[in-house]
């Protein structure tokens, strides 16, 4: 309980200005979709770090600048709820998955999960993943305007699969792409107005999305009941308390959907928004790919680690584009951050990808400079939230050290085996209605290098 009488009294929220409530209903919904951080900027100039903003029918709050982030992402008051915040986002699509608890029971079942990314599995995942990812590579031919998104997107779900689940031996291809779209349709219900199950609205097909992803982990189920195996999908079924108790079915199905679609859309994200710079940057390229010759064929997670300029061109590219731009909390009591006294009930939306593009931080924030991440400049350290992509505090991203492994392993193999390049004067047309991605699938001109690039067999 926070006791408001000991601290030093907090101001109001300031009122919205008449020329910024934007349209009836929707609010500064499109001023979003067209591109939050000219809003962002708007609203930091106006009001600070703090903003009441109308969007969607109610009055947000949106926390902009690193201080504010950290402080609501650390939640040292215990007055931010993750649960209803994402609910009311993405509805009921993702419910009950691990970014949805609160509290103890949020404790409790990371705990469970995180047995599944000891640095022993994520070893083998790595290992695991290789041959998968030559043989999507191996269709990846020479091509002019190759839209690389979605083959970026097909190519981390079936790792996601492949990881997490063990496989999905009954599912044929065909119906692999109805489950990815079903993923799709879950996280773009975010830019759902009409909120009712109806055949043409974004609802009504996330709806759909999720009964059919419920179908298909629910197939799975009884043979991870029965057999035990490594893959998380096994040890949700496995796993029991210190009491005896285990997850019950829908426990197991909520945290399925919930990682699959957290652990394939994030890294697509991140390696379609390097394939764009890296083809922009040739030199950047050449020294990511000299890097990768020097390596064998199939490293290890330490080796792909190790791959410095990767990791400065992974990290400017999440500065750059945060595959998860902002994240939300409700305040469940009265509560001040920053000096302004949130209340209870309010939504707040914090913002990484603001913090990643100011320029009290950042020299340039606007280039491509993986340099800045080096060890003679390291312009990340100038706030401990400056660079935030995977989030702070107790909901801080599980499967960070994953996505790290997984994007670096694509990469290796791309750029071993592939050149690209790309306008340099392309700017991704960003569809900004959910998780950002590239409206028009990241086209790149694709060229396949003739050295013999794969493992053994
Ligand atoms: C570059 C890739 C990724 C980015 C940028 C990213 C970003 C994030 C962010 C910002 C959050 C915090 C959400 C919040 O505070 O409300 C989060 C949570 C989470 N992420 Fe990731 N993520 C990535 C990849 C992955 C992968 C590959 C997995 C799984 C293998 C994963 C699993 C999770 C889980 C389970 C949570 C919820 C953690 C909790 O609530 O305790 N993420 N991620």
């Amino acid at each position: 309980m926070v006791d408001h009488a000991a601290m030093p009294r907090a101001r109001e929220l300031p009122p919205i200005h008449r020329g910024d409530r934007g349209l009836p209903v929707l609010g500064r919904a499109l001023d979003y979709a067209r591109d939050p951080m000219v809003m962002f900027e708007r609203q930091w100039s106006s009001y600070g770090e703090i903003t009441p903003i109308r969007m969607i029918g109610r009055t947000w709050v949106v926390a902009l600048g690193p201080d504010a982030c950290e402080e609501i992402l650390l939640n040292r008051q215990k007055a931010f709820a993750n649960g209803p915040a994402w609910t009311y986002v993405v509805g009921p699509f993702f419910r009950r998955g691990l970014m949805f608890l609160d509290a103890d029971e949020h404790l409790l079942h990371r705990r469970i999960m995180q047995q599944a990314f000891t640095r022993r599995r994520l070893e083998a995942y790595t290992t695991a993943m290789h041959p998968a990812i030559e043989d999507a590579l191996e269709t990846w031919g020479d091509a002019t305007g190759f839209t690389a998104y979605p083959a970026l997107k097909q190519l981390t779900l079936s790792i996601a699969t492949d990881t997490f689940m063990g496989g999905a031996p009954d599912t044929s291809p065909a119906e692999m792409d109805r489950i990815n779209r079903a993923f799709i349709d879950c996280v773009q219900s975010a830019a759902g107005i009409v909120r009712l199950n109806l055949p043409f609205t974004r609802w009504g097909r996330a709806t759909r999305g999720r009964r059919r992803l419920e179908r298909f982990f629910r197939h799975y189920l009884p043979s991870r009941r029965a057999n035990r195996t490594d893959d998380l999908f096994s040890v949700l079924c496995h796993i029991e308390s210190e009491d005896g108790e285990r997850f019950g079915d829908d426990d197991v199905v909520n945290h399925m959907i919930f990682l699959l679609m957290a652990a394939h859309d994030t890294s697509t994200s991140t390696l379609s928004t390097m394939l764009q710079y890296l083809g922009q940057h040739p030199d950047w390229q050449q020294r990511c790919r000299d890097e990768s010759l020097a390596l064998g064929p199939r490293p290890t997670l330490a080796e792909l680690e190790g791959l410095e300029s990767l990791d400065l061109v992974m990290k400017e590219c999440l500065r750059l584009r945060a595959p998860v731009p902002v994240v939300v909390r409700r305040a469940t009591t009265d509560v001040d951050v920053r000096g302004i006294r949130i209340p209870a009930g309010t939504d707040v939306v914090v913002t990484p990808q603001f913090s990643h593009v100011m320029d009290t931080y950042w020299t340039h924030p606007e280039r491509f400079d993986p340099d800045r991440f080096g060890p003679d400049r390291r312009e990340d350290r100038a706030h401990h939230y400056a660079w935030e992509p995977f989030g702070g505090g107790v909901h801080k991203c599980l499967g960070m050290h994953f996505a790290g492994g997984e994007v670096k392993a694509v990469m290796h193999h791309l750029l071993r085996g592939h050149e690209w390049s790309v306008d340099p004067g392309y700017v991704a047309p960003i569809n900004n209605h959910s998780l950002p991605f590239p409206n028009d699938g990241q086209p790149i001109d694709l060229r396949r290098r003739r050295q013999a690039v794969r493992g053994p067999r």
